[in-house]
């Protein structure tokens, strides 16, 4: 399913208006048609089941602002909506859904927030026709018209859609904070007014509905939050464009849920296996994580990654930690990496200049740990040589890094090293994302051509990457993952809810699975491990990232639904179980 931005929205409209021949107003139609049928539905629910219909006596017609509260209360008594609606064509869409569901027996209003001779174009002719048809249509445009909103049973938006710029001006502002007020509930058109379509940010007014109706294509906004949780439950309009279009002009964004998972990767999301096929066709994985402080870390991750279906699972660990590893699950293999005393050795003249400098971290390994930076005999992480595991990572299949690896001097320095040196595809995170993030010179970090790398931060460790703030990564976070994957060079995957997977040639992944029971430590070291299974079974580095993202929230969802406690006591461990 593939997501738009409002120019890209505006193109494909232009593109099936004027080559394909489909006239403004046959979208327009359907996408009001669209709209009623949603109200519906919505009325449907609320009223038990009869759809909201008034009784075959009643007109359909609301008895506008003007009547007496008589008359108003009999029609009342079952559905009466109303619609806002504003200049453009979202308005237009309004128009068109309202003369719909007067079709369908409701009693429905307008409030238009401009005089009616301001409206232009299609949206103009959808008006005509409405009021042709008897739709009242009332003079919202002076801020303060009393709205009468006690008399409805529900409000359509349509007052603001993709064509919108900032922050809703008045009378709509007031208009959405009335409408919000009321408690009715809302079905937005195309987008709830007052949010950014292509960021999901949104403004200070901005319509919160129980749903959204998408016209044609879902827009960024509705697949990122806050707008997402704005837009309430989001169903897709078929209204005329072809979706061909977008395919043919390259939409970059598609969703991935369970309904377009297949389609949108283009891989069979459940990966049956051929039978003839052994323990050596599904590759055999490194993980490199865990510490003395966080060797649970290092199960989470190793354990995802065997059940996502890896021929053969290694677990690298300094060798002095390899007692910790004792309870690891019997088909966990260990690779116990030799420690040496004189790390610095194992450096580049250049690293070992580096490294004399104080370290920046604000992240220091706890003091217990082997690895940790007030250590006096270099142990653990920090004394196993770069190029060791490199070297043994070199007849993997792939290796994931950094998972509870704690923090340790000239660790940047060490990491470089492994970035520089592993030839098979790789899997970033955690720890060794916040090492990244202090290389002065991470542009310049050279991996070996042509191995695929991916990075796995949340929106934390993107902050430390870019070195901006997570309140503005969270502003644009499809924008920022997909500017970070192209210059980089990597696949990456911006974690959190409706998590965002972009590829270095500038296609993205939006997630559609998981739930807020996955706020939970560890249940980032699980995705992780699935997604280097996954890459390690030699699925392209793109579409293995997207794949373990939306199988993880998918297994995420199904424990949460297991759990009698509910999503919020959800662990890592039962992702994994339920992958
Ligand atoms: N053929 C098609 O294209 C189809 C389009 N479709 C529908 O059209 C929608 C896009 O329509 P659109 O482009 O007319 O823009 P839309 O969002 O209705 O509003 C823009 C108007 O509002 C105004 N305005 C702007 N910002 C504002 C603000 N902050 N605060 C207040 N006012 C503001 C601005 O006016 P002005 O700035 O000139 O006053 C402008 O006139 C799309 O989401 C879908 O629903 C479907 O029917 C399918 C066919
Ligand atoms: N509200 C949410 N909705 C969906 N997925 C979520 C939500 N919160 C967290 N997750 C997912 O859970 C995982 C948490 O990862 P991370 O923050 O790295 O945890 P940790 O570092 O403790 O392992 C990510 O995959 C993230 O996308
Ligand atoms: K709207």
């Amino acid at each position: 399913m593939f997501v738009v931005t409002s120019e890209e929205m505006r193109r494909l409209d232009r593109l099936t208006i004027e080559d394909i021949g489909i006239p403004a107003m046959v979208l327009m139609e359907n996408a009001g048609r669209a709209i009623a049928q949603e109200v519906l539905r919505v009325a449907a629910v609320r009223g038990g089941g009869d759809g909201g219909l008034v009784s075959a006596e009643s007109d359909g017609r609301s008895q506008g602002v003007e009547h007496s509260s008589n008359a108003v209360d009999s029609a009342h008594r079952r559905e009466c909506w109303l619609v806002l609606a504003g200049k453009g064509n979202n308005g237009g869409d309004g128009f068109a859904a309202a003369r719909h569901l007067m079709e369908a027996g409701l009693a429905v209003d307008v409030a238009l927030a401009v005089p009616a001779a301001e409206l232009e174009g299609v949206a103009a002719a959808q008006a005509a026709i409405a009021a042709r048809f008897g739709v009242p249509c009332l003079d919202a445009s002076a801020s303060g018209v009393p709205l009468r909103w006690e008399r409805y049973s529900g409000i359509v938006d349509a007052l603001l859609g993709t064509g919108a710029a900032g922050p809703p001006r008045e009378p709509y502002a007031a208009l959405i904070r009335a409408a919000n007020a009321s408690g009715l509930p809302i079905v937005a058109a195309d987008i709830p007014s007052g949010m950014d379509a292509d960021t999901g940010a949104v403004h200070a007014a901005c319509i919160r509905a129980i749903s959204t109706v998408a016209l044609a294509f879902l827009k960024r906004g509705l697949v990122q939050h806050p707008g997402a949780e704005y837009a309430g439950q989001v169903t897709v309009a078929p209204i005329g464009i072809p979706t061909s279009l977008a395919r043919g002009e390259n939409v970059p964004v598609r969703y991935v849920n369970a309904q377009t998972a297949a389609a949108a990767l283009g891989i069979d999301p459940h990966r049956s296996r051929a039978a003839d096929t052994h323990k050596g066709t599904y590759g055999h994985v490194l993980v490199a994580a865990g510490s003395a402080s966080m060797i649970g870390a290092g199960l989470l991750s190793a354990g995802a990654a065997l059940r996502g279906g890896s021929g053969l699972v290694s677990w690298a660990l300094p060798a002095s930690l390899s007692p910790l590893a004792v309870n690891r699950p019997p088909e966990l293999m260990l690779a116990p990496l030799a420690e040496s005393p004189l790390p610095s050795h194992h450096l580049t003249p250049d690293q070992a200049a580096a490294a004399t400098s104080p370290p920046r971290s604000r992240f220091t390994a706890a003091a217990d740990s082997p690895d940790s930076r007030s250590s006096a005999v270099p142990a653990g992480w920090a004394a196993v040589p770069p190029q060791a595991l490199a070297g043994l990572a070199a007849s993997r299949s792939a290796m994931l890094i950094g998972p509870g690896l704690g923090r340790w001097a000239c660790d940047t320095a060490w990491l470089r090293r492994v970035w520089e040196e592993t030839r098979c595809p790789l899997v970033v995170d955690a720890d060794a994302l916040n090492m990244a993030a202090e290389a002065t010179d991470f542009s310049a970090w050279k991996a070996p051509e042509g191995r695929p790398t991916i990075l796995t931060p949340h929106p934390g460790e993107m902050s430390r990457l870019l070195g901006i703030p997570t309140a503005q990564i969270q502003q644009d976070r499809i924008g920022t993952a997909i500017r970070y994957a192209k210059e980089h060079g990597v696949v990456l995957v911006l974690k959190g809810a409706c998590t965002v997977t972009a590829l270095p040639d500038g296609r993205v992944y939006i997630n559609g699975t998981g739930n807020p029971g996955m706020a939970t430590g560890g249940a980032g070291d699980v995705l992780a491990g699935l997604i280097v299974s996954l890459l390690g079974q030699g699925l392209p580095a793109g579409e293995a990232a997207a794949l373990g993202v939306y199988l993880h929230g998918a297994a995420g969802d199904r424990a949460a639904q297991l759990r009698p406690g509910g999503p919020a006591s959800l662990l890592a461990g039962d992702i994994i179980a339920q992958l």
